[in-house]
């Protein structure tokens, strides 16, 4: 199991970062498989596997129920659990408690909040408590009704530079790790290079010290539409697809299931079942 730490070492030895999301046991299986660096149990969830429209419904209880079973399929891989919405923001209390219940009930190594200057005091009593904290600016999902929609942050002088500022602050309050989504890549370049703590980037270029994306984006899995961003890796829905229509079509035409699917009675016993008739 790799710590905090190692993701610094990473950073100094220019070995970047494989991030990827994880929703459930299989696909933390997979992913530790593939020997992804560090799994993140994203809110996208919300969106991604329970068909909400953005990640604002996602509550406390989702976040626990997928990151148990996310460390149940990938129990030596570090995992990183998205705070959702609103479980940081009341009081510094209560953001201890639910990062305490997060990283308690589902043991994962680390939380993930959205936000520079507006969650520091955040950021340094989690840090203080001994929870390691990933930050993430840019694009911030749960902020996409101030924001305007899921749009590219960062873009003019004034927004770069305030952008680089919270960074900064982030490392200064204890963040082992910054997640930089949807920023220009002159920008990452620039963060990265001023940060001693890795950047892990999502629509952030290549400069970033490590990368992450959504496993259903990766893979193309019950997504209609991805950000540009995204590559897509394989077409697992095509796949899927294809298998599931052939078993509707043999179910449908008899042909299964087939006599290696079906379990038989012995001889004697059939004898007694019928015997006599
Ligand atoms: N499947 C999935 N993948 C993600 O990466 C993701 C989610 N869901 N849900 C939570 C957030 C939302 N994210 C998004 C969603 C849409 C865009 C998007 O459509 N962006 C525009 C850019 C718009 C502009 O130019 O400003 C694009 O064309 O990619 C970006 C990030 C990233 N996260
Ligand atoms: C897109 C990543 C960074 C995220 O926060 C999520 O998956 O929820
Ligand atoms: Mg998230």
């Amino acid at each position: 199991m790799k710590q905090t730490t190692d993701f610094v070492k990473m950073k100094n030895n220019g070995e970047k970062i494989a991030m990827l999301t994880a929703y459930d046991f299989p696909a933390a299986k997979q992913a530790e498989k593939a020997g992804v660096d560090m799994i993140l149990v994203g809110d996208s969830l919300g969106m991604v596997v329970l068909g909400y429209d953005s990640t604002i419904p996602v509550t406390m209880s989702d976040m626990i129920h997928h990151a148990k079973a996310v460390k149940r399929g990938a129990a030596n891989t570090f995992i990183v659990v998205d705070m959702p919405f609103m479980s940081y923001h009341l009081s510094t209390k209560d953001t201890l408690i639910n990062a305490c219940q997060l990283i308690q009930e589902t043991g994962a190594q680390a939380v993930k909040v959205e936000g520079g200057d507006e969650v520091i005091d955040q950021i340094e009593a989690l840090t203080k408590a001994g929870i390691p904290v990933v930050a993430h600016l840019g694009l911030t999902p749960q902020s996409v009704a101030v924001l305007g929609g899921y749009k590219v942050q960062g873009k003019n002088a004034a927004a770069a530079l305030k952008l680089l500022e919270d960074a900064k602050k982030c490392e200064t309050a204890g963040a082992f790790a910054i997640v930089l989504e949807c920023v220009p890549q002159q920008l990452a370049k620039e963060v990265t290079s001023a940060l001693n703590i890795p950047t892990i980037g999502i629509g952030a270029g290549p400069h970033a010290d490590g990368q992450v994306l959504v496993y259903h984006d990766v893979l193309t899995y019950g997504v209609d539409r991805v950000p540009k961003f995204v590559k897509r890796y394989l077409n697992s829905e095509e796949m899927m697809e294809e298998g599931l229509r052939a078993y509707v079509k043999e179910v449908k035409g008899g042909l299964f299931p087939e006599a290696q699917h079906s379990f038989n009675m012995k001889e004697e016993e059939l004898l007694s079942l019928y015997g006599g008739k």
